[in-house]
């Protein structure tokens, strides 16, 4: 029997049908869970250092106190616009929400009370700016009808920043003194503000809560990784290839968003949260860099300060045992800030840990990417990704050709299917326009408001994890006609028997950016698989229907088989998971690589081996 890839069991998707409704629909927020919680760091007076020993601090140097949780742990509870509009779909809702209640300046610059310090960040540039648009204006502007609001903001244009005109000086003059006080104090006002926050509590359950936001920055160093992206290129906005890699541009998007200092410094706290000195020490380096080119600009959104990432890359240097690297950014700190008592003890302590023993000062340390799934086949996996199917052998090997398919079915005969062979020992065909256009709208939206974060099987439960992200929906064939023209073409094409059980509901997936599924079988490769409980046997074969196109990553890999699939929209990929002896075949280790930009759906239909004895039939060859 083929060995799983990792050391922890990696199992098959949760099975479809014949498991409890309530199983198959269950499942709690899309993103990924939250970390530990915020470490209880060493206060500057000396007390308290139980997260120190989190880190394995107290064993090895227990005078050195890290950042204090207190400095930042509040980072604001949304994520920027990109990103949040991209990694949950569902955040575009939330935008089109806020655009909604702020569609009509003016509206309230940011405030430092959660979500609404937010809002200005990425709204701000939806206002026209007036003379009215002042750090002292936010309350008056809540006040403002818009009525009022673009009667004043007109004059005040139309003086083109000077009011030669003794008319328009007396109009500004008066609009500004009494005309404003009667507005402030109208019933009209006092509407609008109680309006303004009733949409506000309407829009703040809602918001993304921080979790979503770790997840958000998690996705972008899965990206980061995963497609060998320089940081420094990502914090410009630009999809770079890091230094040492020979691959081209992998995205070029046609509007560049570049990270700011503080974006940079939140994924690089949320690294070093998590003890990820690997992550943390990059993104801190962009974000104290970016930091210090804008010294003295303060804005309201921001959390972290130059102050913030000096004293966290510091630490993560040191944890890394760069003990030299966190002396000199400490250094750098008490420049910007003497008083700070817990940063010029940790600086003695450093100078003396060096003096102690100076080969520390040379040290090298390598830092090893945290290899957070335990995945065996990683470097496998992340080069077919970053290849996106564009394997050469593809086009030369004869055998693999294209051809017009009908099964012998008359269902097929007018409209036969176009089929690509891709692979021929391990057999994976695509079928190119399985779908439409439009069943493939109508079956995304069927599934939309059903969506959960995805689980796995893992032993006899089904759980989120880390190595799945994405979300899920199964459609049973009564919900919609096009369900089941869809399974007549199924059954027509591959001639086996899909009618419950010996197949699953449709599965259909949504994959938000950084969203992905690392190498897995699609067969059960345990008895005790909830795969089971259908008592259809194990996952024969599978057809799965990208459903969208993306505009880039995302393809399918196939491990072994130096395969990757890119997304073609419409199109069918199909496999057998299991030899003609029922054995599981392990070189159908496949995966979804995450997707860089864009929305990718796919559809999942698994024919179960019962029903199909006498249409695929059993063979003695252990190869077949
Ligand atoms: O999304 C993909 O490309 C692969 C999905 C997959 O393997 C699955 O859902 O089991
Ligand atoms: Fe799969």
């Amino acid at each position: 029997m083929f060995q799983e890839p990792r050391s922890a069991s990696r199992e098959v998707n949760h099975c479809g049908a014949g498991c409890r409704a309530g199983e198959d629909l269950a499942g709690g927020s899309y993103l990924a869970p939250s970390s530990a919680a915020s470490p209880n760091w060493v206060g500057e007076d000396g007390t308290s250092s139980s997260p120190a020993q989190h880190l394995g601090l107290c064993q090895t140097h227990p005078q050195i106190s890290p950042p204090s949780a207190e400095s930042s742990a509040n980072f604001p509870s949304s994520p920027p616009p990109l990103l949040s509009a991209s990694i949950t779909p569902q955040l575009q809702e939330e935008e089109s929400l806020y655009r909604e209640l702020l569609s009509h300046p003016p509206y309230p610059r940011a405030s430092r009370c959660p979500h609404t310090q937010t809002l200005s960040s990425s709204l701000t540039a939806l206002a026209p700016r007036t003379p009215l648009d002042e750090p002292h204006s936010p309350w008056i502007a809540l006040l403002m009808p818009s009525r009022f609001y673009n009667k004043v903001q007109d004059l005040h244009l139309g003086a083109g920043g000077s009011a030669a005109n003794p008319l328009l000086a007396y109009t500004l003059i008066k609009r500004l003194q009494s005309d404003w006080l009667n507005v402030v104090h109208s019933l009209e006002a006092s509407e609008n503000t109680q309006a303004l926050k009733n949409g506000y509590t309407q829009v703040e359950k809602d918001l993304p809560e921080f979790e979503d936001l770790e997840g958000a920055a998690r996705a972008l160093m899965r990206l980061q990784d995963v497609y060998a992206l320089s940081v420094k290129g990502l914090a410009k906005g630009v999809f770079q290839r890091a230094s040492g890699t020979h691959l081209p541009d992998i995205y070029t998007p046609g509007q560049l968003f570049p990270l700011s200092a503080d974006d940079c410094f939140l994924i690089g706290k949320v690294a070093y949260d998590r003890a990820d000195y690997y992550h943390s020490i990059v993104w801190l380096e962009e974000a104290v860099s970016l930091f210090r080119v804008s010294y003295g600009e303060w804005n309201t959104e921001d959390e972290g300060s130059l102050e913030d990432a000096l004293d966290y890359l510091a630490f993560s240097y040191f944890q890394a045992g760069n003990v030299s690297h966190a002396l000199s950014l400490s250094r750098e700190f008490l420049h910007y800030d003497p008083s700070n008592k817990r940063i010029a003890r940790n600086v003695l302590k450093y100078e003396k840990l060096l003096m102690e023993s100076p080969e520390r000062a040379k040290a090298e340390v390598g830092l090893q990417r945290p290899n957070v799934t335990h995945l065996q086949t990683r470097d496998l996996y992340e080069e077919l990704c970053q290849t996106l199917g564009s394997q050469p052998t593809r086009y030369q090997i004869a055998a693999l050709h294209c051809s017009y398919e009908t099964n012998d079915s008359p269902y097929l005969i007018l409209q036969p299917v176009k089929r690509e062979l891709l692979r021929l020992q391990l057999y994976v065909a695509l079928y190119h326009d399985f779908v439409s256009d439009l069943e493939a709208e109508k079956i995304k939206g069927l599934a939309a408001p059903w969506l959960q974060r995805s689980v796995v099987a893992s032993e006899e439960t089904q759980q989120k994890a880390e190595y799945r992200i994405s979300k899920s929906a199964w459609l049973k064939d009564t919900v919609d006609p096009v369900i089941v023209s869809l399974d007549q073409r199924i059954a027509a094409l591959t001639g086996l028997d899909i009618r419950p059980p010996y197949a699953e509901y449709l599965q259909v997936v949504n994959y938000g950016i950084g969203g992905h599924y690392e190498p897995h079988f699609d067969h059960a490769t345990s008895r005790k698989s909830p795969l089971y409980r259908m008592k259809s046997g194990n996952r024969l074969a599978t057809v799965m229907i990208y459903l969208s196109s993306v505009d880039a990553g995302g393809s399918t890999a196939f491990i072994y088989a130096n395969l990757s699939v890119p997304v073609v929209k419409n199109a069918a990929l199909f496999w057998w998971n299991l030899h003609r002896n029922g054995a599981g075949n392990g070189d159908t280790l496949h995966a979804g690589c995450p997707v860089l930009a864009g929305d990718k759906w796919v559809a999942n239909k698994w024919i179960h081996e019962h029903g199909q004895e006498f249409r695929r039939r059993c063979g003695p060859n252990p190869d077949d």
